[in-house]
């Protein structure tokens, strides 16, 4: 049977980046599951659209440094496995963990990790402010929350130096001001926003990279569901 035309977008993105061709099998495959899964928890389960929607967006992060050279990267509500599992795929060097805290979804991502083949991701069933693992290098997030509540929820979880990489749409000037606030109360500050177009004609993506620069107090991270509730 021929390829489906989906193969050749996996190709030329994983291309873009530098993957050999088992990775590619391994994106593939994940591709499938999350079409085939019934219990997938993404509305974008057709591969031709997902190829770019979930593959190609989750490792347009490989376009920064701090990403590709990270030994420790948490997922921040990883849903369906997006963006861990791509980076988990083509960064097999990497620890990657999966937070996620609804189970039926961390029963979807524990699947999901052993049809890619993605060795170095495992699954935390947790909500991240009840997380206990520390000085990671990355925490990686999309279509979690607003900024300002991103930086509390991953500053704990953070080395000095370690980055938040947030997937957002367009720059949003209030959301930023609202962060930086949030940003200075736990120890972070934001790096810069890298501007990226996945692919021509795609919807506008903007990386938001925090860095931590100092210690987060210790009264964070704060009860769960505090941060949204009430939030820096
Ligand atoms: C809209 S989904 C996004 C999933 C995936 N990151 C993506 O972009 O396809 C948000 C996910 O974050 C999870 N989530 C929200 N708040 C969380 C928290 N405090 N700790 C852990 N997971 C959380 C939700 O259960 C949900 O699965």
């Amino acid at each position: 049977m021929p390829a489906p035309p989906w193969m050749d977008r996996l190709h030329a993105v994983a291309d873009q980046h530098g993957l050999d061709a088992a990775s590619v099998a391994r994106l593939a495959r994940l591709l499938e599951f999350v079409r085939d899964d019934p219990t997938a928890p993404t509305t974008v389960r057709d591969p031709a659209v997902a190829v770019d929607a979930h593959i190609a967006d989750s490792l347009s992060a490989l376009s920064l440094d701090e990403v590709r050279e990270a030994q420790t990267i948490a997922d921040l509500g990883a849903g369906a496995g997006f963006p861990g599992i791509p980076l988990a795929v083509a960064l097999p060097a990497a620890a990657v963990v999966l937070i996620e805290s609804v189970g039926r979804k961390c029963a979807f991502l524990g699947r999901a990790v052993e049809v890619a083949g993605a060795a170095n991701a495992r699954v935390a069933c947790a909500r991240i402010e009840e997380w206990p693992e520390r000085d990671l290098d990355v925490v990686a997030v999309r279509a979690v929350a607003p900024l300002g509540v991103l930086v509390e929820y991953a500053a704990p979880a953070l080395r000095l130096g370690g980055r938040l990489v947030a997937w957002k749409g367009r720059p949003d000037p209030l959301e930023e001001t609202a962060a930086a606030g949030a940003a200075r109360e736990v120890g972070m500050e934001l790096a810069r926003a890298v501007g990226l177009t996945p692919r021509p004609g795609a919807d506008h993506r903007t990386l938001y990279v925090y860095s931590k620069v100092r210690e987060t107090p210790a009264k964070f991270p704060r009860r769960p569901g505090m941060a949204r509730k009430r939030p820096l």
